[in-house]
């Protein structure tokens, strides 16, 4: 048996609980731009996917079942029953997962630049071999070029090269199989299951999951609202940190949001 996903815990012990989910290629050190606000009253949890980050690294491939049931077996090692959970990317698409098939663990939820269905999935099981193959550097410039607009990469080469060094930082077998997970994911189906009050976050310039993926996550979520960020590229919380704060701010704290 492996051990359990690595994470980090922040704000109020006993606040509401908040799950943050990651993109592919990171760790829950994306979610710095958000935390200082949701954890001033929401207990947050930053976990690393299976294969990334701090979390065991058990041979692939992956799927988004097996990333979705390590979550919840997360929550049950830490004593937390039902949370609000928000997911970025991969992180997104282990939350359409488990507020399909977990529906009593998730209360609200928040899916950033995610993908219901994200082919082509030879194009995936390509970039596994490739990182497989020990050569993850060689493409992690075109990756990274993704996740930032052309002027925020240049009035921020520092944060484009920190983003980089933790993408370079992943195990690539972890990375490789969960690159696996994403080429044999299919959730449109599990969208209509969805009984969480959601909210959806595109970013106008994301070309690795564009807008249209978010509107059409939104439309089968049945109590799903839509909100299109302009200004963002794929790591739209780095990008707009202030807009998506206040977005999940609002939609997982609407009290304290009132009383700021
Ligand atoms: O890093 C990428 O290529 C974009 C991406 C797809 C799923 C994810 O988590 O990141």
């Amino acid at each position: 048996m492996t051990a359990g996903l690595h994470a980090v815990v922040d704000g109020p012990p006993e606040g509401p609980v908040l799950v943050l989910g990651s993109s592919l290629g990171t760790t829950g050190a994306m979610w710095q731009p958000q935390v200082p606000a949701l954890a001033a009253r929401l207990r947050v949890i930053r976990y690393d996917h299976l294969g990334h980050g701090g979390s065991p690294v058990p041979p692939g491939p992956y799927t988004i079942d097996l990333l979705g049931r390590k979550v919840l077996r997360l929550l049950d090692d830490l004593g937390v029953g039902r949370v609000h959970y928000a997911g970025l990317s991969l992180g997104g698409m282990v939350g359409m997962w488990l507020a399909a098939h977990a529906p009593e663990r998730i209360d609200r939820l928040a899916l950033l630049c995610t993908s219901a269905s994200l082919g082509p999935a030879d194009g995936w099981r390509a970039r596994a071999a490739t990182v497989r193959a020990g050569r993850l550097d060689t493409i992690a410039d075109t990756i990274v070029e993704r996740w930032f607009t052309p002027g925020f990469a240049a009035a921020h080469p520092e944060t484009v090269a920190a983003y980089r060094d933790l993408l370079t930082a992943v195990p690539t077998a972890g990375y490789a199989a969960c690159c696996e997970a994403i080429a044999g994911m299919d959730l449109r189906a599990d969208l209509a299951a969805v009984r969480a009050p959601t909210l959806v976050i595109g970013a106008a310039d994301d070309l690795a999951t564009p807008p249209v993926h978010a509107a059409a996550i939104a439309e089968r979520i049945p109590s799903a609202r839509l909100a299109v960020l302009d200004g963002a590229a794929h790591l739209a919380n780095v990008e707009q940190p202030e807009a998506v704060t206040r977005l999940l701010t609002a939609h997982f704290d609407p009290e304290g949001t009132a009383s700021r």
